[in-house]
């Protein structure tokens, strides 16, 4: 069996249950089955003289933490990869704030890795590299000589042609992606919008999902991250936890809880959440003491200005909303900027009546699965979803929404509040059975059977009905 090297600017902790952010969590669960390298960054904006990477061995995975140097994280992890890529891949190009030296510093952290990586290497080794702050890698450590698989695992969105030509480097990274053996994204519309832009920006031969480009055969393929089912279902019903639920339940006021659960992004749609549940209390007076909503949103990416100003922003929200509905005995909204435990998390999914995963656009979101998971299936929960998460491919039975329509957010809250048991059994029951069948070891399984194999591979069904 061929080695698996995973690429990421982030590097799980794999003894630690309390980390945020999907990739890390996802990807700790995907290599934790099958065991490899895990190469990333070391997490450590200080320089200190010579720091070189530090190699671990943790069960039958061995993680190569490599430094990046304090002058180039600034305009690479913050500029380029989250003030240029990450605003601009979630449809927001009024929020990229391009800069040449962004760019330049982004291409020297890629070469910095790919020399980095390139002599832990051998030839028949299967690469995975994630996400967007490495799109040029693959094509880097082809210059050096690689002659291994190479794929890519894009997972935030793919933005349709139009939004990607305000890139002003668009025509190098497309080139650099097809320099990759395996593209693979969340979504349909993702691949779509990746192959338009191949067709608009390249000159690469296509045929359906293959693209020849420069003598090489690269595939495009969607695969849907998931989570861990079991494992999370599990913390979610555990002893401790459910003495846990217990207490946080008695301590509730409300009858029925609404929770959210997103890293502090504008991306996540906190905001017009916030304006919906008020909206909800405006036009259903009657709901007035029977919910609380538990927002979770630790801090993430503070010294970007866009994601200080929506920190400012809730916190204005949650103070305008509470002042204007709440009694000595009831705190409508209650919000808290740090990161919860996993554990604790899956807790409190389960003691919450309905779940709102509403962002503005989402590669997929795994906090929607994880709700799903946690629920009791006697007694489930509602989802509330945005159809701009990616996760809403795979989960039409949620109740879709628009979250740039705080009308329609804030009928489909009371909708869920309200929601008959039969229903609600009959909607879990079917995106229970989906979440299972698209878990994180089908993503990792499917994603390394079509790296070991690409020139054979199917590019997938167009339906989830096989689930
Ligand atoms: O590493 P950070 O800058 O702190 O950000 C955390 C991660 O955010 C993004 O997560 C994405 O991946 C999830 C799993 O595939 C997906 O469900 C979610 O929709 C995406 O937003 C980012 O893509 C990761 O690189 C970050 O580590
Ligand atoms: O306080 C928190 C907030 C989030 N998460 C986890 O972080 C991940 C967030 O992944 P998602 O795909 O929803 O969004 P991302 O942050 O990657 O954009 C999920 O597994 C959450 O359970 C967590 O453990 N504690």
């Amino acid at each position: 069996m061929s080695r698996l090297v995973v690429v990421s600017n982030r590097v799980g902790d794999l003894r630690n249950p309390a980390q945020t952010g999907g990739l890390a969590v996802a990807v700790s669960e995907a290599i934790k089955d099958r065991g490899g390298i895990w190469f990333g960054w070391d997490g450590n904006t200080e320089d200190e003289a010579d720091r070189s990477a530090t190699i671990e061995t943790i069960g039958n995975v061995q993680t190569i933490l490599h430094p990046i140097a304090s002058v180039d994280y600034q305009p690479f992890y913050l500029g380029f990869a989250n003030s240029v890529l990450w605003p601009l891949f979630h449809y927001r190009a009024d929020l990229v704030r391009y800069q040449q030296d962004y760019y330049d510093a982004y291409m020297r952290v890629n070469e910095q890795f790919a020399d980095g990586l390139i002599p832990h290497l051998r030839g028949d080794d299967l690469v995975w590299v994630h996400d967007y702050h490495f799109m040029p890698l693959g094509a880097m450590l082809r210059e050096r000589g690689c002659g291994a698989k190479i794929g890519f695992f894009l997972h935030i969105p793919f933005p349709p042609p139009d939004i990607f030509a305000a890139l002003p480097n668009h025509q190098t990274i497309m080139e650099a992606l097809l320099q990759y053996d395996v593209i693979g994204f969340q979504t349909f519309t993702d691949v779509t919008n990746f192959r338009r832009c191949v067709e608009e920006f390249t000159q690469a031969e296509v045929n359906g999902e293959r693209f020849r480009f420069n003598g090489r055969v690269s595939v495009a393929d969607r695969f849907p991250i998931g989570i861990d089912v079991e494992a999370f279902q599990k913390m979610a019903s555990s002893k401790a936890e459910a003495l846990f639920s217990e207490k946080f339940r008695r301590n509730l006021v409300a009858d029925k809880q609404m929770i959210g659960v997103d890293r502090l992004d504008y991306s996540k749609g906190i905001p017009a959440r916030f304006q919906a549940f008020s909206q909800m209390l405006t036009r259903y007076p009657e709901l007035s003491k029977t919910v609380s909503f538990l927002q979770i949103a630790p801090p993430s990416r503070e010294d970007i200005g866009a994601y200080a100003e929506i920190r400012d922003e809730l916190e204005r929200l949650s103070g305008t909303i509470n002042g204007t509905f709440a009694d000595f005995d009831w705190t409508p909204i209650r919000y808290i900027h740090r990161s919860v435990s996993r554990d604790r998390l899956a807790a409190l999914l389960r003691t919450s009546q309905v779940a709102l995963v509403t962002p503005m656009r989402d590669g997929m979101n795994l906090v929607a699965k994880e709700y799903v998971a946690a629920q009791d299936p006697e007694d489930p929960g509602v989802l509330v979803l945005s159809r701009f998460a990616g996760a809403a491919e795979e989960m039409p039975e949620a109740l879709l929404i628009n979250p740039f329509d705080v009308d329609e957010m804030a009928d489909a809250f009371n909708q869920a509040l309200n929601m008959p048991i039969e229903e609600r059994r009959e909607r879990h029951e079917i995106l229970l059975q989906r979440t299972r069948a698209f878990d994180v070891h089908t993503w990792q399984e499917r994603f390394v059977a079509c790296l070991s194999d690409p020139g054979a591979w199917q590019t997938s069904i167009k339906t989830y009905d096989a689930a």
